[in-house]
């Protein structure tokens, strides 16, 4: 008989079929108590220009977040674009200048900001989510007022510096977030912020993208604000090592904040906030690790740096 049909030799095909199952099955198993953890429960991922690598990374992003929504939470989505705004300015002939990790925003490169996070940046991502079905809208914080702001002025050497049309978020409506959420969306928001003052009724303010996460995370009462980055997390003696910490306290993260440089700065004030404001965890993890958000809320493991509040306490296995 030549047939390999299986009910003919069904001790080796059963075996086989045995042994490819269960790691996978285990992996379903392990991530059973996390799916029961984070249903329902509101997480703010904050993906970084510089984490948008290829498109199968962000082609996986988009099936990270896609499956949260199908497995009960409430993912918002906020991005950023720095490199991208950076790359389009060059190309305009324009230069970039970054003061205590700002970007330097005259009002032309405002256009150019609001023009490659709302036109091209988010219009990426919210076609990539779609991709699995009508869920994701874009929004900048400009909708629906979902993000104020007034001028921010940078501290150097102890003196307050003009930056530009950098915004520091002054008010947060979630409104139209939670309705999105409420009616089985996802939104996709560049951090773009209204202009809180009256006589500059159209203004608009460019706020850093970690800072806006972090700001409506603690806003909406999210459980989780996870920050996709280009490195592994926090490294505790950067440049010089790359060994990640990998679970810090507010208190902690606090002491450390003043030795921190660069993009990390952002980053971690805006952890801090997000767990001094209600937010149960604040994860920095790789972006450019594929499917490193399901990783990192369905595995006991974990990977990346966590932040959590003074008293908190810990989840299954240990990890939050
Ligand atoms: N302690 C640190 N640990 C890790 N990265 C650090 C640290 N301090 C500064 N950095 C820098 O911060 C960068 C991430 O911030 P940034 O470039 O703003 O990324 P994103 O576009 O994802 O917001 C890293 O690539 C690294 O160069
Ligand atoms: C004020 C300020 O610096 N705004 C940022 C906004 C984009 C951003 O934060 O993008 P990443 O997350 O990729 O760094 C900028 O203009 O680059």
């Amino acid at each position: 008989m030549t047939t390999t049909d299986s009910t003919d030799t069904p001790d080796t095909a059963g075996t086989t079929r045995k042994h490819t199952a269960l790691p996978k099955a285990r992996i379903l198993i392990e991530a059973l108590p996390w799916l029961t953890r984070h249903h329902g429960k509101t997480v703010v991922i904050k993906f970084g220009g510089n984490a948008m690598v290829d498109d199968e990374l962000k082609a996986a992003f988009a099936q990270d977040v896609v499956f949260l929504h199908h497995a009960g939470l409430r993912p918002v989505v906020v991005h950023g674009g720095g490199p991208q705004i950076s790359a389009q300015l060059d190309r305009m002939g324009l230069t970039s200048e970054f003061k205590a990790g700002l970007r330097v925003t005259t009002p032309e490169a405002m256009d150019v900001v609001r023009m490659v996070l709302a036109g091209q940046v988010q219009r990426e991502l919210v076609g990539l989510l779609n991709e699995h079905g009508p869920l994701a809208v874009g929004m900048t914080g400009e909708d629906a007022h979902t993000m104020t702001a007034t001028k921010h002025y940078a501290e150097i050497g102890g003196e307050r510096v003009d930056i530009g049309r950098v915004g520091e978020i002054t008010a947060i409506d979630t409104g139209a977030v939670q309705a999105l959420l409420d009616d089985g969306r996802i939104p996709v928001i560049s951090s773009v912020a209204r202009s809180a003052d009256d006589a500059d009724a159209h203004g608009v303010f460019n706020v850093n993208a970690d800072t806006a996460a972090a700001a409506l995370a603690a806003a909406l009462g999210a459980e989780t604000l996870m920050v996709l980055t280009d490195v592994e997390g926090l490294y505790e003696d950067w440049p010089h090592s790359d060994e990640v910490i990998s679970r810090l306290t507010a208190s902690e993260l606090e002491e450390l904040l003043p030795d921190l440089a660069s993009g990390m700065v952002p980053k971690m004030q805006g952890c801090l906030h997000a767990v001094r404001n209600g937010v149960t965890t604040a994860r920095v993890i790789d972006g450019r690790v594929q499917h490193s958000i399901l990783l990192e809320i369905f595995t006991d493991e974990g990977i990346g740096t966590m932040v959590v509040p003074d008293e908190a306490v810990s989840g299954p296995e240990g990890k939050q």
